[in-house]
């Protein structure tokens, strides 16, 4: 059964971070025990195709008792196998219309804009939620696009058509006006990933994102 996409608070996982596949799972069910909504499966380096698929099955079985949805980054294939919830894809990998082609109906589907010009030519009707970023300079990603900033991301929000997340450099510390932006959440790499008490910041992010909307 299709899960119900809350985007308030989205983690984005790294094996590095995480100390490996082991401590993805780890990490995701501590997160999703104290308040995650959404989770994604994300690898710049580190994982073979095979490791993708056992990280993608892992996560999968982790999450299907719950109502947390689960996403796997480029990777459709890995998403068709291990019957993943949703894809998130951007602006250098497959197109979107062929991604919903091969996903279908069902599965949700992430697309990430950076600025005016990306945003002007999201399908709309294929998508189902945008990853806003980065607001902040991030190290969890190479070649990340220029920040935004809070400012930057308004403009964006104020011109979107469906639901969307912010994402890059966000933490407890510079949440709240990115939550006031008017996004439907927030999505996080190492905020959470790699943190000694995972359950602790979890809730603290979770409680911060309530009281600022
Ligand atoms: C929720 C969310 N938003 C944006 C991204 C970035 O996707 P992309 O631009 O394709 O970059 P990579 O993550 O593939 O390096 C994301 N993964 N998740
Ligand atoms: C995966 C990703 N995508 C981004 C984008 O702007 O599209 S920024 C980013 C990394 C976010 O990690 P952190 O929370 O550690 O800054
Ligand atoms: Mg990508």
């Amino acid at each position: 059964m299709k899960k119900q996409l809350d985007l308030s608070l989205y983690l984005v996982l790294d094996p590095v971070l995480c100390g490996g596949i082991e401590g993805m799972v780890r990490t995701t069910d501590l997160a999703v025990k104290n308040g995650v909504t959404a989770v994604q499966l994300r690898s710049e380096h580190s994982l073979n195709r095979k490791q993708w698929y056992e990280a993608g099955l892992a996560l999968k079985q982790l999450l299907s008792s719950t109502s947390v949805p689960l996403f796997i980054n480029d990777q459709v294939d890995v998403a068709l196998a291990v019957d993943a919830d949703g894809v998130h894809v951007g602006q250098s990998d497959l197109p979107v219309d062929v991604v919903r082609r091969l996903i279908g109906a069902d599965k949700f589907l992430g697309l990430s804009v950076s600025n005016l010009a990306e945003l002007n030519n999201v399908p709309w009707n294929l998508v189902d939620y945008l990853g806003i970023g980065p607001v902040f300079p991030t190290t969890s990603k190479t070649n990340a696009a220029p920040a935004l900033g809070v400012a930057g991301l308004q403009t964006l929000v104020a011109q979107k058509c469906c639901p969307a997340v912010a994402i890059g450099g966000i933490n407890s510390s510079n949440l709240a006006p990115v939550v006031q932006t008017g996004v439907e959440g927030v999505a996080v790499v190492s905020a959470i990933c790699g943190q000694v008490d995972i359950a602790q910041v979890t809730k603290q992010l979770m409680t911060q994102i309530s009281g600022a909307k």
